[in-house]
């Protein structure tokens, strides 16, 4: 073979046995060779020739293999019924370029690079055999792709399509061989010794039978396919270096070496996993990162076209699936698309309407009641009104789950006879089991011809050992879980308990253990007290968890219907511990995937995940199904605008509010902006782009969309902007239009107050004249009665408690800080918390004849940029409450120049307030007229 394969590296070497071309190299040599050297070239050529037919026939022989082996897929699969082809119900996924490999100490200034490079870029995805081509990494070939994707999500499915493709000759026909092997797989090889060789002629014996012992001269692909079930310690620092490939070692140190690229560098490798175990494989080895982000919406209903061909059927399930929108939700993810199918055939056929599953647990539970049916007619020759469950198929429920716990905890996914055995399956019947539980139990020929089982799906697995310990608990009273079963999860170092998790929190709620009723003989408390355990994961989100363990921990808030999700949520994201730069793609579409499936969500702040672009354009799915979207101050571009332009112009949307203002969205976003609006899909009844820069031009814009679209938007604020008097016109016309919806348009300055000087809290040297109007700091005490709000420093709070947006205008000279505070602001003494801007209670624009304007917050200071400062005397206060905005303006000549915008929450009532610095210092309150 050394022989054979020293000639195979003469010549390219094409795939399929057709003749290879003579090369145009031995051409140029013929010319000038001789007669001699011209025979010698012949023979060469004949041979190489011979060789490659002879090798592209061994070559072809394990092809036909693993066409056999992935032409169909499980589910479905009965052991008498009809088999499913991989090709008849495959969906095309959506694979997104990107994402960081999980958090891992070691590599932390490669991962930071890695995310911060990632907004700039964006996301770009691949056809499933394009996995090696793809578009990030252009200059050199891809050695590695690690492909994340949450459970059931179809990375499986997905690594099968493309074997079948090779093998069917439909794509990447450049690669010679192709070995897909599941991490199950190679964990029953764990105390086995291999070299690679051996390995793939173990797993393949057709490389065997057909002598193929060298891999260096050959486009090599291996695939790995769930990491997060690889079951061997990865230990990349202290494992040995390997290069040969004929040299024997343990499974893990042959893996290892063939990700370095020690091993073999001329192959191509492909792994998958579940996203919390993709951090055992360190940065530097990851080639191009991709994700598996299920199933678009058309792609659910192509889903279930495929799976039932009947199309009367198909619409009455999909219709269905629709009428839940948790249930359409979850079906983005393949495998509960299948389980849905499953459950909603019997559903279907033995009632017409009621309650469809909503939660994860739920769809399972009724998965298993579909089993037990199945088995009771089709096996037990009962009748479909007969009680499904028996004391014999509690039984057997009862010892599956005891295997698939006691396995799952051990990491064990494929079990033996004498597992089996252990756990009172009878070995006999085991064959009877998998044949009357097909969909949850199969039956697989090991690699030593012995018989081994596993479930048929890993989720169902996990469902069936959350099951047992419940039951365990409900039937005895034992824990089977030594310590919280939160803890046991998070501490799981690949997350291998996150989805047994949220099934046993979901099976702690009454209403899903009414629906196990008769094989639950008694309901009762779970191992789980749901409030309790709601408080220890609120707990638990707190600490510092990575983004994947905190979205399990929302999932299971979400299985156990707790309605502080979207509290946690947000907290998570504004508190900073689910960074919105960090999560990847599909860290977000998981965010948005509970939020949907468990939220009444009638307004959505975004302010309170995160005011950015970046955080609307992830979380835009929740903003369409909102009717109040608070946007403002968000600092949002043209980008956003072209992007709630598509929302407001969507038929599903049902925003009806939109505040959008504070973002200097300018003409050209209000452009876009109209573009959605004069849709007339665009049911809009309220606008605020009220402080986004914005001037006639905008308001062109506008009154055109709404003469194009005039039936819904009510109400208009174009507040604190430069409409111009044309401008104004030209939308004062649609208020008068008889067609036109429009009843308010704001413009100019808007929302005036006037603060009223509070007299218990004035200090004593501030003089009250023209009509409480003026105060002015002067030397002599003022008569005003003792009071215990009173300042000690020579400032004063309003009466005006303030919540919603306000404006107000004031004449000042000297030095003085004009404020708004909380009530709480302390009174006495002249510490830092008594003084404006000095503390968290109170926000201050300091003005000062000879030191321009600065704002003061928490005893930070900022300057104002010198061409915005040349001071003026008249400023203006613009307070938006329920928005977190503050902003200060210059007034001159009657126009507004804008000079400082807080952004906060504000979080109690706030006051406005003014200080004095020197004696004479003044602020009069100014009369301002609505335009
Ligand atoms: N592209 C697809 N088209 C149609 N059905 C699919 C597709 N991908 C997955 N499925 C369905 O979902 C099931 C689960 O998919 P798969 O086993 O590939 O998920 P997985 O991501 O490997 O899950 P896990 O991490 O739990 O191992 C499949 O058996 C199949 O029924």
């Amino acid at each position: 073979m050394q022989v054979i394969t020293s000639y195979l590296k003469f010549s390219s070497l094409p795939r399929v046995s057709a003749p290879p071309a003579f090369p145009s190299s031995t051409c140029q040599r013929v010319a000038s060779a001789g007669l001699h050297h011209l025979l010698m070239l012949l023979n060469l050529f004949i041979l190489s020739k011979y060789v490659l037919l002879f090798y592209s026939e061994d070559l072809l022989k394990c092809q036909p293999n693993l066409k056999k082996k992935f032409q169909f897929v499980f589910g479905g699969i009965t052991k008498a019924g009809n088999p499913t082809l991989l090709n008849q119900i495959y969906i095309e996924l959506y694979i997104t370029e990107g994402g960081t490999v999980g958090v891992s100490d070691e590599h932390e200034v490669r991962q930071t690079e890695t995310v911060s490079r990632k907004p700039d870029r964006p996301e770009t995805t691949i056809r499933q055999e394009d996995i090696f081509k793809a578009s990030s990494v252009k200059d050199k070939p891809i050695r590695s792709v690690l492909t994340k994707g949450v459970a059931g999500i179809g990375k499986t499915v997905l690594t099968q399509k493309f074997t079948l493709d090779w093998a069917e000759d439909k794509a990447n026909q450049d690669i010679q061989f192709m070995f897909p092997f599941t991490f199950r797989e190679l964990n029953v090889l764990k105390e086995k010794k291999f070299s690679l060789v051996e390995l793939v002629h173990h797993l393949f014996p057709e490389t065997k039978e057909a002598g193929i012992c060298s891999f260096e001269d050959f486009q090599v692909v291996f695939i790995f396919d769930g990491l997060d079930e690889c079951r061997f310690t990865l230990d990349f620092h202290k494992t040995t270096i390997l290069t040969d490939v004929t040299e024997s070692t343990s499974v893990d140190v042959l893996l290892i070496n063939l990700i370095r690229g020690k091993l073999l560098p001329s192959a191509r490798l492909w792994i998958t996993t579940r996203p919390a175990a993709a951090n055992q494989i360190p940065p530097e080895y990851v080639g191009v990162m991709t994700e598996l982000n299920g199933f678009t919406d058309p792609q659910k209903e192509e889903y279930f076209k495929k799976r039932f061909r009947d199309k009367n059927q198909v619409t009455k399930i999909f219709s269905h699936i629709k009428t839940s929108q948790s249930l359409h939700i979850m079906c983005h993810i393949p495998v509960f698309c299948w389980i849905t199918a499953t459950v909603l055939e019997d559903v279907l056929k033995t009632r017409e309407g009621g309650e469809l599953p909503k939660t994860l647990t739920e769809m399972y539970i009724h998965f298993l009641v579909v089993q037990a049916k199945v088995k009771k007619v089709k096996y037990d020759g009962g009748a479909e009104t007969d009680p499904h469950w028996s004391p014999e198929s509690r039984k057997m429920i009862e010892s599956l789950g005891k295997l698939a716990f006691d396995q799952l905890q051990k990491g064990n996914l494929i079990f033996y006879e004498s597992d089996l055995t252990e756990c009172g399956i009878d070995v006999r019947a085991a064959s009877v089991y998998s044949g009357v539980f097909t969909q949850i139990f199969k039956e697989e020929r090991g690699l030593y011809q012995d018989k081994v089982f596993c479930f048929i799906h890993l989720s169902v697995q996990e469902f069936l050992a959350a099951l047992y310990v419940h039951l365990t608990f409900i039937n005895s009273g034992v824990n089977l879980l030594e310590k919280h079963a939160v803890d046991k999860a998070l501490q799981s170092p690949h997350a291998h308990l996150d989805l047994f998790l949220r099934f046993l929190l979901g099976l702690s709620l009454h209403t899903n253990q009414i629906l196990l009723q008769g094989l639950l003989t008694q309901t009762g408390n779970s191992s789980l007290n749901s409030q309790e355990t709601v408080q220890y994961i609120k707990k638990k989100l707190s600490e510092n968890l990575s983004a994947e363990r905190s979205i399990n921990l929302f999932h299971c808030l979400n299985e156990i219907n707790d309605c502080s999700l979207w509290e946690e949520i947000q907290k998570s994201l504004s508190s900073g511990s689910l960074s919105q730069q960090k999560l990847s793609p599909a860290q977000w579409s998981a965010l948005v995937f509970i939020l949907l499936s468990s939220e009444d969500l009638d307004v959505f702040d975004l302010r309170k995940c995160s005011a950015s672009e970046e955080a609307l354009l992830r979380l835009l799915p929740v903003v369409k199904v909102t009717r109040k979207a608070l946007l403002s101050s968000c600092n949002f571009t043209e980008r956003s605008c072209k992007t709630l332009s598509s929302v407001l112009s969507s038929q599903s949307s049902s925003l009806r509010e939109l505040d959008l203002s504070n973002n200097d969205l300018q003409d050209p976003g209000v452009k876009l902006l109209s573009a959605g609006l004069e849709n007339p899909q665009c049911k809009l009844e309220t606008l605020s782009l009220s402080g986004c820069l914005i001037t006639k031009d905008s308001c062109a814009s506008l009154a055109s969309a709404l003469r194009s679209n005039p039936s819904h938007l009510r109400d208009l604020d174009l507040s604190y902007n430069h409409p111009g008097d044309s401008g104004v016109a030209l939308l004062s016309a649609r208020l008068e239009d008889q067609q036109s919806k429009l009843k308010n348009l704001r413009y100019g300055r808007s929302y005036i107050c006037e603060p009223t000087p509070s007299a218990n809290t004035i200090h004593t040297k501030i003089k009250l004249s023209d009509n409480n109007r003026k105060m002015t700091l002067v030397k002599e005490d003022q008569s005003y009665p003792d009071h215990h709000d009173r300042f000690e420093l020579p400032q004063l709070l309003c009466r005006n408690g303030l919540t919603g947006r306000y404006y107000w205008e004031v004449e000042w000279r000297g030095k003085v800080d004009l404020s708004v505070s909380y009530r709480g602001i302390k009174k006495k003494g002249s510490s830092n918390g008594c003084r404006f801007g000095s503390n968290d209670q109170s926000w201050s624009l300091r003005c000062s004849d000879d030191a321009c304007y600065h704002v003061w917050h928490n005893d930070k200071t900022a300057s104002i940029s010198s061409s915005s400062s040349s001071v003026s005397h008249r400023v203006g206060v613009y307070v938006d409450c329920p928005g977190g905005t503050l902003s200060f303006y210059r007034v001159s000549s009657d126009t507004l120049i804008h000079l400082h915008t807080f952004s906060t929450t504000f979080t109690e009532l706030l006051y406005p307030g003014f200080g004095f610095w020197s004696p004479g210092s003044s602020v009069s309150l100014c009369a301002v007229e609505y335009e």
